[in-house]
């Protein structure tokens, strides 16, 4: 994990997931850590995130015109989304990192980009 100024600028998958691990193992919360609960979580949390974008209209890139406070609750947001799908991949055994860079590469394949 690389910090600056006391904010992470760089974390892997891997790492977030051994963190997700302890905290769940800590609070002997794999019990209820199923594929579909875990699965019901994230569609929950998405749900969450889209509650910050509802009835503002079409939002400007960047976000210029958020307080700071909603900036914060949507990072927080988006960090559950990320978090549950994480732990999502790892219960099912699938190598998020592994599967996203391939999907990557063959969307390259599938999409390729205009020849100049
Ligand atoms: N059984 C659980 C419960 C929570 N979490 C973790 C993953 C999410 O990052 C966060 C979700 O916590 P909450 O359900 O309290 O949801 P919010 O943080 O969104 O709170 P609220 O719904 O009150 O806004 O906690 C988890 O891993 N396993």
């Amino acid at each position: 994990m690389e910090r600056e100024e006391g904010k992470v600028t760089d974390v892997s998958l891997k790492e977030l997931s051994r963190k997700l691990e302890e905290f769940s193992k800590e609070r002997d919360w794999g019990q209820y850590h199923s594929p579909r609960n875990l699965l019901l979580a994230m569609v929950g949390e998405v749900g969450e995130l889209s509650e910050i974008f509802m009835w503002r209209g079409e939002v400007a890139k960047g976000l210029p015109n958020w307080k700071e406070s909603d900036k914060e609750h949507l990072g927080e947001e988006l960090s559950d989304v990320l978090l549950y799908l994480i732990q999502l991949a790892d219960i099912c055994g699938i190598d998020l990192a592994d599967a996203a860079t391939k999907k990557i590469i063959k969307n390259a394949i599938k999409y390729p980009p205009k020849s100049q």
